[in-house]
């Protein structure tokens, strides 16, 4: 295992500690940058669904995006850090480390590292939108309980979406969320609560435009 790898702290190349019986949120993403809507879904995460943890992971690439416009994932990890100030967030890069591409593999490594854990992929709704364009995304339902979070343009992906719609039976009612962790997947559920309209998108163009 490398101690370093593209100027990134040894520190977030390995997956953050955690004890058996604990709940915890993995919240992947591109962070390019990372906004406060990516802290408001964690935030929401930590206290909707009772984690003990929160893995905001920074990935080194979506393997659906462009990443020509892609921020080094030191600078992702810098900026991410400064975001998420909560004791119980922990900025990681692991999957840097090992070669990941797709979420699959992520939380079947994740699994077999920490068992005894109760993990929960958390997302935002636009991404439940795309999701059955995810690599082996019948068995990411499978393996690991998903919360999607509500967002501006993407609500009623809940209803819409293929994986809604095939998952249909494993959703259960957000007032049970603080269950969600510990239930055996399939199973999901749809967290409304506030609302972010921000994205790295709009952020960069910001950028850009201030510039030009
Ligand atoms: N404002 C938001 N509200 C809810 N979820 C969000 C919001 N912004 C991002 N997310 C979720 O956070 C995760 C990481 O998102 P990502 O880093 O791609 O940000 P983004 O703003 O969607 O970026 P981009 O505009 O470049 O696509 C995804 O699951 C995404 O759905
Ligand atoms: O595994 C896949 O096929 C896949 C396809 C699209 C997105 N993902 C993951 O979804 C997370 C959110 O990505 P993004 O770019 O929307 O922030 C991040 O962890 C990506 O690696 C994963």
């Amino acid at each position: 295992m490398a101690t370093e790898l593209f100027g990134v702290p040894a520190s977030c190349l390995r997956m953050p500690h955690v004890e058996k019986g604990m709940a915890v949120g993995l919240f992947g993403g591109s962070f390019n940058p990372p906004h406060a809507g990516h802290a408001l879904v964690a935030e929401t995460a930590l206290r909707r669904l009772r984690l003990d943890q929160l893995w905001w992971i920074v990935t080194p690439g979506n393997p659906l995006k462009d990443r020509s416009a892609l921020a080094p994932l030191s600078e992702r990890i810098a900026l991410s850090r400064e975001c998420s100030k909560d004791p119980r967030i922990k900025v990681t890069a692991f999957e840097a480390a090992h070669k990941i591409r797709y979420t699959a593999d992520t939380i079947e490594l994740v699994l077999a590292c920490n068992r005894g854990v109760n993990f929960v992929w958390l997302m935002g709704a636009d991404s439940l939108r795309d999701f059955h364009r995810w690599e082996r995304w019948r068995k990411i339902v499978r393996s690991v309980p998903i919360a999607v979070f509500d967002r501006p343009g993407a609500t009623l992906s809940f209803l819409s979406s293929k994986m809604a719609k095939v998952f249909d039976q494993a959703r259960i009612d957000e007032d049970d969320a603080p269950l969600l962790a510990r239930l055996s997947p399939p199973a999901w559920t749809f967290v409304h609560g506030p609302r972010s309209s921000l994205s790295s998108t709009q952020l960069r163009e910001t950028v850009r435009s201030a510039v030009l």
